[in-house]
């Protein structure tokens, strides 16, 4: 068993207690994505951005009352409903996700609508380039995992054909093929201009998927 595997948790959670923590989180890391442009942007003046760090301290103070050790993993339940909270292009409770709402087609396309603020710059009111492929990492091993081949991402690979601009973006992606553990995705990132990032990715089920999947195949 590797750390990857121990952090796949069956919790048992019923359904309106997840629905419960999402409605109660969730909005928490809206409240501290939304603080992230107003660091870069706010022109409070001195006082004023001593009194807004006592209030932050305060709240600091009531949210590490009680807390997980460690990082979220991938926690489900026995209707496999799949929580990755952590995750930091999705997670419900990842103020530093965008967050990404990936959808599903029925000829397997995925995509997502989003919105990136000022604190995703990298080029001068332009999206960071590493942000780019945070974002189509996740929505590749989306496409993968949807066409039945989940993995890691072995290898990534970017084409930058125009700055990609901050703001509402669209990306999406399709398996292009399965070869043994190895998945082929492709996508894009697009802005109001058109296709501004295009990507390949090869994502590879870990040995431990395939070797559960054989033995899940041979009972059928
Ligand atoms: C209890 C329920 C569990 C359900 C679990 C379901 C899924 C879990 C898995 C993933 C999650 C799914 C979706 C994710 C959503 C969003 C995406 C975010 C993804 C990430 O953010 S993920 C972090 C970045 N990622 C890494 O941190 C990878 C580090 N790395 C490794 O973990 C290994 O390196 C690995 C596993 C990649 C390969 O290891 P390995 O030992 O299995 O590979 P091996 O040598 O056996 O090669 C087998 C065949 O792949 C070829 N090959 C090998 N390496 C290659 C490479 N890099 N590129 C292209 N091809 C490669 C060989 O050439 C051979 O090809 P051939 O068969 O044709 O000869």
């Amino acid at each position: 068993m590797t750390d990857v595997v121990s952090l796949y948790v069956n919790d048992g959670l019923p359904e309106e207690e997840i629905a419960r923590q999402a409605a109660l989180y969730g909005p928490l890391a809206e409240d501290i994505r939304a603080l992230i442009p107003l660091g870069i942007s706010s022109r409070a003046d001195d006082d004023e951005i001593r009194r807004a760090r006592e209030h932050l301290a305060a709240a600091t103070e009531i949210l590490e009352r009680r807390r997980d050790s460690g990082p979220f993993g991938t926690r489900f339940n026995d209707a496999g409903h799949f929580r990755t909270w952590g995750n930091a292009a999705a997670g419900l409770r990842n103020a530093v996700a965008p967050p990404l709402e990936v959808h599903t087609d029925p000829d397997g396309r995925v995509w997502t609508d989003f919105h990136l603020h000022i604190g995703y710059e990298g080029p001068a009111g332009h999206t960071h380039g590493g942000v780019s492929a945070l974002v189509l990492d996740q929505v590749l091993g989306d496409a993968a995992r949807v066409g039945g081949s989940p993995g890691m991402t072995g290898t990534l690979t970017l084409r930058y054909r125009k700055p990609t601009p901050l703001g509402d973006l669209h990306a999406e992606a399709k398996l292009d093929r399965i070869e043994g553990r190895k998945a082929f995705v492709t996508g894009h990132i697009a802005g109001p201009d058109g296709i501004c990032v295009e990507a390949e990715g090869i994502f590879i089920a870990p040995q431990w998927i395939a070797d559960a999947r054989a033995k899940f195949e041979a009972q059928d």
